[in-house]
């Protein structure tokens, strides 16, 4: 990891007490860097009916997307947990990830004791489906 990706590791360390997460005591966060050096954070929050749940993953990106800083590019995002290996996102959040993010664009996946891995979007979801295949696949 390079310094700035160093910041995002700790910002995002740092909030995973924030994590509401009373059903699965599982506490995720996630930190968002964009290119012009723009930070976003999230954790997951949960709710009693848990389908209504949403990741750490989800929430920083929304809180990018919130910011108005989509023409900001996303140069990475980094998640964490309190897991013995780096986190892995879920599926949603990876069509989230591909929504706003580029195939190359990095993602490190990272526990709370500094054990890391980095990927692509690409690598963690490929063949995804953009907006490109909706066009194209649209009745005319
Ligand atoms: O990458 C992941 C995996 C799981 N969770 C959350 C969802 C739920 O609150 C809890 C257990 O799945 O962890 C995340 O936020 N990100
Ligand atoms: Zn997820």
């Amino acid at each position: 990891m390079n310094s700035e990706e160093r910041k995002l590791y700790d910002l995002a360390v740092k909030h995973l007490d924030t994590a509401y997460a009373p059903y699965s005591k599982f506490h995720v966060s996630a930190a968002l860097l964009t290119e012009s050096g723009k930070i976003t954070t999230g954790v997951n929050i949960e709710n009693a009916a848990y389908g209504s749940t949403i990741c750490a993953e989800r929430v920083a990106i929304f809180n990018y997307v919130n910011q108005g800083l989509t023409s900001d590019p996303i140069k990475c995002l980094l998640i964490t947990g309190n897991t013995s290996r780096p986190i892995s996102p879920c599926g949603s959040c990876r069509q989230v990830m591909a929504e706003f993010m580029q195939a190359g664009t990095k993602i490190i996946l990272t526990n709370a004791k500094g054990d890391y891995k980095e990927a692509t979007l690409a690598d963690i979801l490929p063949y995804y489906f953009t907006d490109g295949d909706l066009a194209d696949g649209r009745n005319k």
